[in-house]
């Protein structure tokens, strides 16, 4: 086979239609970039991108690379597509920001960098939801290893750590392109860790071995040698710059697929559909096309593509090409609550001090750039816990109260047999179903305001394993338009209760010696404040969103099969995070990369 005429990047939507591609690849983001160049450095196959964000290069955008400024790039326009949720009815009518990343890259440009391998029973649990076993831990596993570069550096600042010499070279990749770091730089997340572990919770010296509960060394994806984030793009792409069958188009938007019906009815993805500019072109693809346009857009463009609810589709002017009423159904991602506590003073130095001590800024802004190291490194350490550890005596009655909920409620079989799982896993002492992360610092725009030159402890706890389920669907016929999403947020009081008792947890955490004699004051939620109201203003997603072009069989509201090909399709693929199932107790970008290197073509 002929290489490309032209390779790399391009932003000629011209020249990128003249091509002759094997597979089309609509989103170069996590997936999109890692899916690509394993499928171009591995086969002869040419393989064409379209991304509708720009290239990052390394070094460009402190706001990409340096790890103390994540959440700043969030709301940032030129690098994330700034969606907002439709007005939550659960919780005031609230409507929530929810950032993905718009650049070569995607989401793993734009997020926090947290780097989990979820629990080996959340992942065999698919199979129950009649999903293969080649999604299972034992087949995935090869593949989270694969992508990921584990540094031991220096973990001895971390209480109790054992590490590196606990470091197990059975489960961790040594050599893959996403360069992976432990924390090295603590601040009040020191006597934090002591306290949590003081208040009851366990240390976990292996947690990327199939069980994630407890305290641990957190990992994050930031590169040891630059103190940068490392991402699809620094890790992949750029590394695979002279692959002649590979072209990327930058600044392009998909607006369609284009199918052909072959006599049996069943469709056959010929090509892409794209603009720049306004004007529309077309890229065709001799064997598939996949979509890796992330948790909200995936559903988008199958929807404008002809694959979707039909009553919907009708009601948007869409010829109907697959009835799949469960595109878009089916989200779900963990939500959380913050608290913050003032510290006395002469107070520890946090992240806040960046703001206040111009001297210690600029010291430390020396150290980034000598050493790769210090506090423009930081990020939160994060640890699982089932809720017995805290509340075992609340457990009886949350089952009790939560299954009630659940007997009044119109469920798809689907959607009852994973509600199922999840009422087990009330009871399972190995299933994490909160998370909680401290931040070396403050959090601005809560209900009560930072004070200037003070510093302070956030503690912010997640549900994992929400029963709320929301939708994404398109809003009109053109891609231009930002899809309807709906989380459905706190559709079930059992995912408000986890938060309440998020909240508690953090409060019993900061009671806790040694970080209690580091406190004056709880700040957030205001003492005596309504936590019910505090709740509902301050709740926010993790933006870990999943499951609305699920895997899962076709007759029980799965879209993709277990090779991720769309039903009613021959070779319309999905790879990205809105196949998975079920959420997770984790972050889910490493599942997210292995989902990407699993797929074989
Ligand atoms: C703010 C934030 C913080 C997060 N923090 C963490 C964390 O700390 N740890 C962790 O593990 N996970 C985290 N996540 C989740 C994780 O990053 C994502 O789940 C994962 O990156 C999703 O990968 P994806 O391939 O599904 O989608 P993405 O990486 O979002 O890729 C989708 C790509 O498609 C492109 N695209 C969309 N529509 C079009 C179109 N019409 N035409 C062309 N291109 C298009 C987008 O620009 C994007 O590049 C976070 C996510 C966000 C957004």
């Amino acid at each position: 086979r002929a290489d490309l005429a032209v390779y790399g990047i391009t932003d000629n939507p011209v020249l990128f239609s003249q091509q002759s591609f094997d597979i089309l690849i609509a989103g170069g983001g996590t997936a999109g970039v890692a899916l690509a160049t394993r499928l171009a450095a591995t086969t002869s196959l040419n393989i064409g991108i379209i991304e509708a964000g720009d290239l990052i290069q390394p070094g460009q955008n402190a706001l990409v690379d340096t790890p103390a400024l994540t959440g700043q790039s969030f709301t940032n326009p030129n690098l994330s597509w700034g969606f907002t949720t439709s007005p939550q009815a659960h919780v005031g009518t609230r409507t929530l920001d929810y950032p993905r990343g718009k650049m070569i890259g995607g989401s793993s440009g734009l997020n926090s960098m947290a780097w989990v391998r979820p629990p080996r029973q959340e992942l065999d649990v698919w199979q129950r939801l009649g999903i293969s076993s080649r999604w299972s831990w034992d087949a995935l596993l090869p593949y989270m290893m694969k992508t990921e570069n584990v540094s031991l550096g220096d973990s001895s600042a971390f209480p109790g750590s054992i590490h590196p010499s606990g470091y197990d070279s059975n489960v961790q990749g040594r050599t893959g392109p996403i360069r992976v770091g432990y924390d090295n730089t603590f601040s009040v997340q020191r006597p934090y860790i002591q306290s949590i572990l003081n208040a009851g919770a366990s240390l976990n010296q292996d947690p990327e071995n199939g069980t994630n509960i407890g305290v641990s060394n957190s990992q994050h994806s930031v590169n040891d040698l630059t103190g940068n984030r490392s991402y699809a793009t620094t890790g992949y792409l750029l590394q695979n710059q002279g692959l002649r069958n590979l072209l990327v188009l930058k600044q392009a938007m998909v607006s369609k697929v284009n199918f052909t019906k072959t006599p049996a009815g069943i469709l056959n993805a010929t090509g892409l559909e794209y603009s720049v500019g306004g004007t529309i072109y077309c890229a065709t693809a001799s064997r598939e096309v996949v979509l890796s346009m992330g948790v909200l857009q995936t559903p988008q463009i199958l929807e404008l593509s002809g694959i979707g609810n039909k009553t919907l589709l009708q009601s948007l002017g869409i010829t109907t090409l697959v009835d799949a009423p469960t595109v878009g159904e089916n989200f779900q991602d963990h939500v959380s609550v913050p608290t913050t506590f003032l510290l006395k003073d002469p107070a520890p130095l946090t992240l806040d001090a960046l703001e206040f001590n111009s001297s210690f800024a600029i010291e430390q802004q020396q150290q980034y750039l000598d050493n790769h190291t210090g506090f423009f490194t930081m990020l939160p350490t994060y640890s699982y816990h089932p809720i017995q550890t805290f509340f075992s005596q609340d457990v009886p009655k949350l089952i009790d109260d939560t299954r009630a909920e659940l007997e009044n409620r119109l469920m798809s079989p689907f959607q009852k047999l994973q509600a199922e799982i999840q009422l087990e896993w009330l009871q399972n002492f190995g299933i994490g179903q909160i998370e909680m992360a401290p931040f070396s610092g403050g959090i601005p725009g809560l209900p009560v305001p930072l004070e200037s030159g003070r510093s302070y402890i956030s503690i912010v706890a997640f549900a994992q394993h929400p029963f709320s389920r929301g939708s994404v669907h398109a809003r009109s016929q053109s891609i231009l338009d930002s899809p309807i999403f709906n989380p459905n947020i706190f559709d079930f009081d059992f995912d408000r209760t986890m938060l309440s008792m998020g909240i508690e947890l953090a409060q019993l955490i900061a009671g806790t010696a040694p970080l209690s004699d580091l406190i004056e004051t709880i700040v957030n939620p205001s003492p005596g404040s309504d936590l019910e109201s505090y709740t509902t203003t301050t709740l926010g997603l993790e933006y870990n969103g999943i499951g609305t072009a699920s895997l899962g069989p076709q007759n029980s509201g799965g879209i993709v099969s277990d090779d991720l090909i769309v039903y009613g399709t021959s070779n319309l693929r999905v790879v990205d995070a809105s196949v998975i199932p079920l959420h997770l107790s984790s972050h889910i970008q490493s599942v997210v990369y292995a989902i990407a290197e699993q797929v074989t073509v």
